[in-house]
């Protein structure tokens, strides 16, 4: 049977509102007390299944030490028929009707470790960290908010997937504590910018492509080769100082303000785990130049969710809930955009889809938008309010394509917002 099929069974319980069905199969890297060192592995229901220990065993027939590293990019270097490959094996492995693992209990406590007992790190060597900014939603209410809001989309937007070169040296994984940026601040009201702690934080609901392959400087890709470079798909929090920003930004876009820290899942989602959730975009009007014009159904149907607990709180509230569908310009289509000037693309290169928000107030991907600014704050449970993220707030985040009977998810991407200098 295919690995993605409904029908499949593991041996391993895995209720059916879990990320983590035989059908999904993320990498990630983690350690444990008993074994510090970071190795990669996949996750399956409350596990992580071992791959440097199913290699050890010559279970899995890849290149010595593949998976014995802090990173999948020795693994993403191999190749996209190696990804299926690999996938194939792991699959057939965790069948309810393998015996290899399921009768071995020495191997099972060696390559099956729960999750609870897990560190979990940053799964990948981010060699570049690019952020796009795709939603036509997101960038209208933006430029409502922030220049005209008689014509938010500038003139360009429709034609090019834009984006920023961001910071690979501050990708971190979900868990790690957010310092609170400093920075030059100047409200409309003061007449000269000082410099301390940002006073609007927020957070960007986006989906992060991780690129599995390297194209040549000087090359130009097609949609098919794009789509094949495509590792997977990680839950990514692209936190953003506003005050900052509404500063700096023009005209070379974003750089203090989203340079501080941006925060990814520790699963990453195969791009072939997702194969069964793709469609079709929205309609793009003006038809794209031939360059980004694309045949395949390059979106997916993936729910996202974001909570916010304060520190008053005794679980996360959430604040919004919308859709990867609604993005205008596909992760195809950023690929292409992204290397069609000659630039070379690395494996390892993180790819920010930009801020997902969706047509109605409850589907917006940042609190600049749920709380217009801050003029019209976020009610919390408990009777507070969030203009901004203050000191102590934890953001988590989740995302997952719903099927019939499972869920193929990310699990969580979460941070919790130190003071500055803390
Ligand atoms: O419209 C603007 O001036 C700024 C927009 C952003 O802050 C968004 C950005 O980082 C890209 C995105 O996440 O969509
Ligand atoms: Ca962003
Ligand atoms: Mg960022």
């Amino acid at each position: 049977m295919h690995p993605n099929d409904p029908r499949l069974r593991s041996f391993i319980d895995v209720k059916a509102d879990c990320d983590f069905p035989i059908q999904n199969l993320p990498y990630g890297v983690f350690s444990t007390a008993a074994n510090p060192s970071p190795r990669v592995g996949v996750a399956i229901g409350e596990f992580v299944l071992d791959l440097a220990a199913l290699q050890r065993v010559k279970l899995l027939h890849l290149p010595d030490g593949v998976f014995a590293q802090p990173s999948i990019n020795a693994f993403m270097t191999l190749g996209p028929k190696t990804w299926t490959k690999t996938r194939d094996w792991i699959s057939v492995l965790l069948q309810h009707d393998t015996p290899e693992l399921r009768d071995n209990a020495e191997l099972r406590r060696q390559a099956l470790i729960p999750m609870r007992e897990v560190k979990l790190h940053l799964p990948l060597r981010v060699e570049g960290f690019t952020d796009f900014y795709s939603s036509k939603e997101h960038a209208t209410n933006v430029g409502t908010m922030f220049r005209d809001k008689s014509n938010p989309l500038l003139p360009n937007w429709l034609h090019i997937p834009i984006g920023y070169n961001g910071r690979a040296s501050t990708v971190v994984v979900s868990g790690t504590k957010i310092h609170r940026p400093r920075g030059q601040l100047k409200p409309p009201s003061a007449e000269l910018p000082s410099f301390g702690p940002c006073k609007r934080l927020d957070f960007e609901l986006e989906i992060g492509v991780v690129v599995g392959q390297s194209s040549p400087m000087g090359s130009m890709l097609t949609e098919q080769q794009a789509e094949q470079m495509i590792f997977g798909f990680t839950l990514l929090n692209d936190w953003s100082a506003r005050d900052i920003q509404q500063w700096e930004y023009v005209p070379l876009g974003p750089f203090q303000a989203k340079a501080f820290a941006t925060s990814i899942s520790p699963w990453i989602v195969t791009r072939e785990a997702l194969e069964p959730f793709r469609m079709h975009g929205p309609a793009q009007d003006p038809t794209p130049l031939p360059y980004l014009q694309q045949q395949g159904a390059n979106n997916y149907d993936m729910a996202l969710e974001v909570a916010l607990r304060t520190p008053a709180m005794n679980a996360p509230a959430r604040i919004s809930a919308t859709n990867f569908k609604y993005m205008y310009w596909s992760s195809v289509q950023q690929l292409v955009h992204h290397a069609s000037s000659g630039c070379a693309m690395s494996v390892g290169d993180l790819l920010g889809s930009g801020t997902v928000s969706g047509p109605t107030k409850d589907q917006l991907g940042s609190l600049l938008e749920l709380s217009w600014n801050g003029s019209e704050p976020v009610q919390l449970p408990g009777g507070e309010a969030r203009g901004f993220l203050e000191d102590g707030d934890s953001l988590v985040m989740r995302g997952w394509c719903q099927a019939d009977g499972y869920r193929v998810g990310f699990g969580e991407v979460e941070g919790t917002v130190l003071a500055a200098g803390e």
